[in-house]
């Protein structure tokens, strides 16, 4: 079998967006056009394709990111859906991952939104390579100039306006075409072929101007054409669009367009922009990773005839055929019936059935060829962020890396027949999502379930009830706290001794604990010189220390930016075994734990509240009553101030409610995960008291 489209003619392109900017719309305008999708979903209908979620329907948002693929004059398109909402971030991160370069869609009456910022840092620690479009073109108090200025001052980017919109906010018609200088006209209808015709007479001069400066601009970051520009050679539309195809791929600049999905304008020039200026996997520097076995650092490009190597992006429980791992394949060839190794877990899994997603139905392939995108069903121990790999040449990916769960809740099953049902239920969750995690607390004996905020964990707690249909009591939402030390300790010794008949126990370990900075988890090293403790326990000594760590002595919260470095031990010829270092290490860790004056840590989060002018002052003060730090202020479009400040998330529980009504509905706010800091007294207090 080969190809069906030549490697150069695939776009694996993902939708970014701030929520509300109409990411969900303009996905389900470009799957239409790109023809496999048959009936038009409406997001405010609740029918969308690739909402395909009950919850994501009822909440209008998008949570799953499903990869769909649609094909555009020759060219295979598949589109990663990212979420725009911050709860969600490793869903965004893991999409970046895979994908080669992003639409980033703006609502042109508010240009750059706090998470439209947030989504776009991430892009570029991805240095995935974008354009633009500005949407709702239609809508009072529109503005193509507006927005292309905050992606300006907001981003740091260099936005090159490709169009010149026709007709203002709902006499929005459609835009001029700078490079061919041709009007381009759309009827409201879904579905109606764009009329190509003649710039309106009292644009012409304007669309003149707009086009010398869009030369302009492309010809300053292009060698070749920088001269021709400057001698006034004519240059051609193909040189031209090659230079500006260089520049966004170089993440020099970024193409801007403007339209209105929702009345089904400006979507096709804009797949054609997505062929035109976003790169094909050829474009993209050759994927990274080492030897499986030898740790050796090797590249892999995308070659059919290389060996086998993709990465998992994304798992999802279909209800209808299973377990569905998405793979983005990166070197040569997955074949349906196949084998593959995981090299991370060791364990080989065979290829069941491969999957491409369409709009609105799947179909069964028998391969997926270097620079796809498809789903494996069948596979047993792989999950996101693990490699598959050539099992003769295995090669582990740079794998994705997610953010830690800041906030938990206490769940319990509401009845003993939804007890078995929710651990299942959890278990799966969890699989699909590397930041939700599950544990039990020691203390209370209560399943405990952490995310990166509320409603991350409320969607999570109604899949649950939909999918798995477990009931389930939900507590109160809490922060997830962590413990740490604040001095160092030397020499904890500790002899884990018993003499109960039969063969004893004996395991004995002598370390240094010290306090790290923070970010920095919990680290061990073995400097044990000489054979005092024989190797074979090492291993043993630091899962003690692991599962100690998990829960701190203050509150049970998880132990964090701790070292322990183990300097001496004994053994005993007959009695040590591996339960005996690992229980000397652990009950050695909390001793030491206790000595070094531990104290709470609280996430704080980095927050930016978008206000009307008029209510700073309320604003204000609601913020510094909740401990807010604030770090900056500066004026937005449309005369609206922005307030960035850093504030403890346990500050932030139910302040969407007090903002609102504080703005009479006009505030919004975003948040993020900063740092840990360690709490007050007072805060310690309460935390300990509960
Ligand atoms: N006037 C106007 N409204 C639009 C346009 N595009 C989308 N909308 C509306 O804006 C709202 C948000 O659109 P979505 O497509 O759900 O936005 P989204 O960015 O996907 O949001 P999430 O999926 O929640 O992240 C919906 O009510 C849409 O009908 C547009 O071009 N013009």
């Amino acid at each position: 079998m080969s190809r069906e489209y030549a490697l150069d003619r695939y776009r694996n392109i993902g939708i970014i967006a701030h929520i509300d900017a109409g990411k969900t719309t303009t996905t389900e305008r470009i799957l239409f056009y790109a023809g496999k999708t048959y009936r038009i979903g409406s997001v405010d209908d609740g029918t969308t394709v690739t909402d395909w979620m009950v919850q994501e329907r009822e909440r209008g948002i998008t949570i799953v990111s499903a990869a769909v693929s649609a094909e555009w004059k020759g060219y295979q398109i598949n589109l990663i859906d990212t979420p725009g909402h911050i709860d969600f971030t490793a869903e965004v991160q893991r999409s970046l991952r895979v994908l080669d370069g992003g639409v980033v869609v703006f609502d042109a009456t508010q240009g750059v939104e706090p998470q439209s910022e947030t989504v776009w840092r991430q892009a570029d620690r991805y240095k995935v390579p974008r354009i633009c479009f500005i949407n709702k073109m239609d809508r009072v108090g529109a503005s193509f100039e507006g927005s292309i200025q905050s992606i300006k001052d907001r981003l740091g980017a260099n936005p090159i306006a490709m169009q010149l919109p026709i007709g203002f906010e709902a006499a929005f018609k459609g835009a001029v075409d700078l490079v061919t200088m041709k009007a381009i006209l759309f009827e409201d209808e879904l579905g109606k072929e764009p009329i190509v015709t003649d710039i309106p007479a009292d644009l012409v001069k304007e669309a003149e101007e707009a086009r010398a400066k869009m030369i302009e601009q492309v010809a300053e970051l292009d060698d070749d054409l920088i001269v021709k520009y400057l001698e006034n050679e004519p240059i051609s539309e193909e040189e031209l669009k090659a230079a500006l195809r260089r520049a966004v791929i170089a993440s020099k600049a970024t193409a801007v367009f403007c339209g209105s999905s929702l009345k089904n304008k400006g979507v096709q020039p804009l797949i054609d922009a997505v062929v035109d200026y976003l790169p094909s996997p050829l474009d993209v520097p050759a994927v990274k990773g080492t030897h499986a076995k030898t740790g050796e650092e090797i590249e892999r490009h995308p070659d059919d005839d290389a060996p086998a190597s993709a990465l998992v992006f994304k798992i999802v429980t279909d209800p209808y055929v299973g377990r569905l791992a998405y793979i983005r394949v990166y070197s040569g060839v997955v074949k349906q019936g196949g084998q593959l190794l995981n090299p991370g877990k060791d364990k080989k899994e065979r290829v069941g059935r491969l999957i491409r997603m369409y709009a609105d139905r799947r179909e069964d392939i028998e391969e997926v060829r270097a620079g796809d995108i498809a789903a494996i069903l069948g596979l047993k121990y792989s999950f996101t962020g693990d490699t598959l790999s050539d099992s003769d040449k295995p090669i582990v990916l740079e794998s994705i890396s997610f953010p830690e769960p800041v906030i938990s809740v206490a769940i319990e099953p509401k009845t003993a027949g939804d007890q078995d049902k929710m651990g299942d239920a959890l278990y799966k969750l969890s699989q699909e999502d590397p930041t939700f995690r599950v544990h039990v607390d020691e203390s209370t004996g209560q399943t405990v379930i952490s995310g990166m905020g509320e409603l991350h964990l409320d969607v999570l707690v109604d899949r649950m009830l939909r999918e798995f249909r477990v009931q389930a009591n939900v507590g109160r939402t809490r922060v997830s706290y962590r413990e740490t030390i604040t001095r160092p300790v030397e020499k904890i010794s500790y002899r884990y001794v018993k003499q109960s008949g039969g063969r004893g126990m004996y395991g004995h370990v002598v370390f240094d604990m010290t306090p790290l900075e923070r970010g920095n988890g919990v680290q061990f090293e073995n400097k044990i010189v000489g054979g005092t403790v024989p190797k074979e326990y090492i291993p043993a000594i630091e899962k003690g220390i692991n599962e100690a760590a998990e829960s701190g002595i203050l509150a049970g919260y998880p132990v964090t930016d701790v070292k322990v470095t183990l300097t001496d031990g004994s053994y005993h010829e007959v009695d040590s075994n591996e339960m005996a270092f690992k229980m000397a290490s652990a009950f050695a860790f909390r001793e030491g734990f206790e000595k070094g004056k531990p104290v709470l840590l609280e996430p704080i989060m980095k927050v930016e509240v978008i206000i009307p002018q008029d209510y700073l002052g309320d604003v204000l003060g609601q913020l510094s009553s909740r401990r807010a730090e604030i770090q900056g202020m500066d004026m937005r479009q449309g005369n609206s101030q922005a307030i960035r400040a850093l504030v403890p998330l346990a500050e932030l529980f139910g302040y969407t409610t007090e903002l609102r009504s504080a703005t009479q509905g006009r505030g919004v706010f975003s948040m993020e995960f900063n740092h840990y800091a360690p709490v007050s007294e007072a805060v310690a207090k309460q935390v300990l008291n509960r």
